[in-house]
Order: structure tokens, then sequence, then C-alpha cells
């Protein structure tokens, strides 16, 4: 099946290098505007093909939607990325109208694409891709949940001095340095709630640590990251291709879920074939029911910065 990645750039590239080195996909199209640079990350990725043993194709090209028609999947990385100082809103000006266009084109040569959408503010430009892309609501994903939650493993980790392996955990809400959630309350070690191992002070440490990932890795590199970025929507491109039915945190439209509507933010749903196959909705505690609840008006707030 096809997969194409729009933005051939630092997430972009990396997301076609996971999806290609895990073998599950026929083929990768990247599209940038930038001349060129979509399909030279595509020879240079093609030529570690015999190196890493992987057969997916991967091409490139500067703009041509033609070449994108038939994709299974469409994940857009398009858009300018953050300095150190920054906050993931303010790319809006910018990143809504890169994102509506790239909708645009997308859809027309793929009426059927199950997009995931990348750049930020990630809940903002997931609700544009709502509002412009005339799709069904379970075909169009938000990724954030899963990459921050894979911060939080690894700040839970850190704390407890342990392997990745031994822990789990999830963020929900929304992906900014004010409106994550993760949620400690049922964060575990091998099944063991991780309350039982780390002081107050601990989880505030990795809570704080898990919400200001992206900051703290955009002043350390002076742009944005893209590994973990790269490696989680890779995750959610594999989840749909395989049908694995993986529970994983989105960005989604809400319709009642959680207390919110019209609105997307991170819950846990469930990835396959058709995108969304189902929303989970968990039980939060009543703190966690008022950070989720101030991190919509947050979001709210945003998007009523966007004109379709
Ligand atoms: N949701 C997340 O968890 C997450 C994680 C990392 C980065 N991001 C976001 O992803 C976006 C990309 O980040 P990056 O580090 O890859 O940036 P980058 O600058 O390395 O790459 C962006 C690419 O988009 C291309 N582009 C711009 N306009 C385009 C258009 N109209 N059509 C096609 N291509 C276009 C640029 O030429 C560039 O190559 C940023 O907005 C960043 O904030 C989100
Ligand atoms: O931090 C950013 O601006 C990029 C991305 O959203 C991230 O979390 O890495």
């Amino acid at each position: 099946m096809k997969v194409t990645v729009v933005g051939a750039g630092a997430v972009g590239a990396s997301c076609a290098e996971y999806i290609a080195m895990k073998n599950f996909a026929a083929e990768v199209v990247l599209v940038d505007i930038k001349e060129g640079f979509a399909e030279g990350k595509a020879m240079d990725l093609m030529q570690t093909a015999s190196l890493n043993g992987f057969d997916t194709k991967i091409t490139g090209t500067t703009g041509d939607y033609s070449k994108t028609a038939g994709s299974k999947v469409a994940v857009i990385t398009s858009g300018i990325p953050r300095k150190p100082g920054m906050t993931r809103e303010e790319l809006i000006g910018i990143n809504a109208g890169i994102v509506k266009d790239v909708t645009e084109n997308l859809v027309k040569h793929s009426p059927d694409v199950i997009i995931i959408v990348v750049s930020n503010p990630m809940d903002t430009m997931a609700y544009l891709v709502h509002k412009t892309s005339g799709l069904p609501k379970n075909q169009i994903i938000g990724m954030g949940g899963a990459l921050d939650s894979a911060r939080f493993k690894y700040r839970l980790a850190e704390a407890l001095e342990c392997p990745i392996s031994d822990v789990d955990g999830m963020v929900i809400a929304a992906h900014s340095d004010t409106g994550m959630l993760p949620l400690m309350s049922k964060a575990t070690r091998n099944g063991v709630p991780v309350t039982e191992f780390l002081s107050d002070e601990k989880r505030a440490y990795v809570e704080e640590e898990t919400k200001v990932g992206g900051a703290t890795l955009t002043k350390l590199l002076g742009t944005s990251a893209w590994y973990a970025p790269g490696a989680a929507v890779s995750v959610m491109v594999q989840a749909i291709l395989c049908d694995h039915k993986k529970m994983i945190p989105c960005s989604l439209m809400l319709d009642g879920e959680y207390g919110e509507s019209d609105i997307c933010l991170g819950v846990p749903a469930i990835i396959g074939a058709n995108g969304v196959e189902k929303i989970v909705e968990i039980s939060l505690t009543d703190a966690e029911k008022e950070k989720f609840a101030t991190a919509a008006k947050a979001v709210r707030e945003v998007n009523g910065d966007l004109k379709f």
C-alpha cells in the first residue's frame, strides 16, 4: 500500500525512514515544495535499502500530487518548526495556510485517504483538516499522544532507574507545553502502579519534564525533534496498514467524549485499517478531568484564530 509523506524535512524524512526500515509498506512518496529536495531525500533513503534490507520503494516529488494518487495514508509534516523560546501555538500563522493547501491537494488525488497530522500547533491543525477536507472523522488523526507517551515512559524509566521496557504510561489532552496530561495514576512498572515507587517530588518532576519534552529538545537542538516524532508516526502508519487495532493516544475530533465536542484533543483510540476504529473512554480522577477541560479551553482559543 502507498503512503504519502508531505514535507521531506526532519520529521518527514525520519518518518519515511522508519516506515521503510520496518518494511510493511509497498511505497512511500515524499512531497516537498523545495525544488528537488524530496527527490534527493528519496534517493538518499533508497540507497540505504540494500544496507538496511528493506523493499519499500521511496520516491520524491516537488509538489506533483498526481504521484500521491491512491494513497492509503498521508502524513502532513509540512510547515515550519519552532525555535528555542517559541511555543507551538506561535506557528499557526504560517502553518495553517500550508496545512489547508496540502490537505486539499491530498484529498483531490486520494479521496479515501487517512490523514495523519503532525504539523504544529497539531491539535489545531488536525481541527483545520477536519474543517477543510470533507473526510469522515475516523480518517483524520493527529499525532501527539504517541510521542508524548514515549517521552513519559522515558522519564518514568529515568526516575525508576529501570529499563524503558519495564514501564507503561499514556499522555492525553493537548500536544502543548501546558496542556499535556501524563496519566500518572495509570502508569505502571510491570503492572505495579508507579505511585508505589515514586515520591511526590519525583512524580512532579516526571510530569513536568514530559510536558516540556518538546521544548527541552528544541532548546538543545536549535529546532524541534525528529527521531521520536518520526518513530511515533511510523507506529501509527503501521497500525493502519497492518490493521493492528492498537490503542494509541491521538488527537481526534470529539463528539461528547470526555465532555468535549467540536475540538481535536488527545484521547486513547483503537487504530486499525479504518483509521480510528473507536475512541476509548477511560476513567479519570477529578483532578485529571479538570486538567483535560483546561487544556480543551486553551486549544479552543487557538482554534478561534483559524480562518477557513
Ligand atoms: N506533532 C508532533 O508531535 C510534532 C513533532 C515534531 C515536529 N512537529 C511539527 O512538524 C512540522 C515539521 O517539522 P520539521 O522539523 O520536519 O521541519 P522542517 O523544516 O525540517 O521540514 C518541513 C518541510 O516542509 C516543507 N514544506 C513547507 N511548505 C510546504 C508545502 N506547502 N508543501 C510541501 N512541503 C512544504 C519544507 O520545505 C520543509 O522541507 C513542524 O510544524 C513541527 O512543529 C510536530
Ligand atoms: O516541540 C515541538 O515544537 C515539536 C513537537 O511538537 C515535539 O513535541 O517534539
